[in-house]
């Protein structure tokens, strides 16, 4: 299939925020890019044009800085400033509760490396205040059933911007993943993954644009 038939949806991780460089449990909170993370989110762009992705109908978003650039910096790189943009807080990052703002060495050095890595990539064990990946799966999936689905399905080409959990949530439905094995899934910072989908929703294939695949 060429880069332009049939449906298609690119899920894009932010590039690397002021916290992820700081080495913080960010959730919620709002920090900005780094010049590194605007670099990562451009070289995702360049790498979608070079793909040929260049034509995109719809896009969705967190209401979340690092997200929201991303989105901004790959749309000009791509010429689609302007494109239809949803911004919604259903697509944010897991909201990290107590730990928010702590550092990832010093909540290791309070809690354990085991008790803080269950936190991190267990499927179902919420940090304490915070979301787990299922919570959090359980407020992306609505909106992505509501809002994303329908537009995929109509044989549209829709990018979404978002977070690493929101992400895998929206990645753990499409491919059918357990639990084990969404949290296991790592996403690069600003690597566009490009999906073509069926019009039941049925991925047809994956491909991840990294710099090797350019
Ligand atoms: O919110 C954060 O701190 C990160 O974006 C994701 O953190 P994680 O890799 O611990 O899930």
């Amino acid at each position: 299939m060429a880069a332009n038939e049939g449906s298609l949806l690119v899920l894009v991780r932010h590039g690397e925020s002021e916290w992820n460089k700081l080495n913080l449990f960010t959730g919620w909170k709002n920090p900005a890019l780094t010049e590194k993370g605007r670099a990562e989110a451009l070289e995702g762009g360049k790498n979608l044009k070079a793909a040929g992705y260049t034509h995109f109908d719809v896009a969705f978003t967190s209401v979340l800085q690092r997200a929201n650039d991303t989105l901004a910096i790959i749309l000009k790189e791509i010429g689609q400033e302007g494109l239809e943009t949803h911004k919604d807080q259903a697509l944010n990052e897991r909201d990290y509760g107590e730990l928010t703002g702590l550092n990832k060495d010093d909540a290791r050095k309070k809690w354990g490396e085991e008790q803080v890595h269950i936190w991190r990539r267990s499927y179902d064990v919420p940090p304490p205040g915070g979301e787990s990946l299922e919570l959090t799966l359980k407020r992306v999936l609505p909106y992505y059933e509501k809002e994303i689905a329908p537009r995929v399905e109509k044989g549209e080409k829709v990018l979404i911007a978002a977070h690493g959990n929101s992400l895998r949530s929206i990645i753990k439905h499409l491919e059918g993943l357990s639990g084990e094995e969404i949290v296991n899934t790592e996403l690069a910072t600003g690597v566009p993954i490009v999906y073509k989908l069926d019009k039941s929703g049925k991925v047809l294939s994956k491909n991840i644009l990294n710099h090797e695949s350019k």
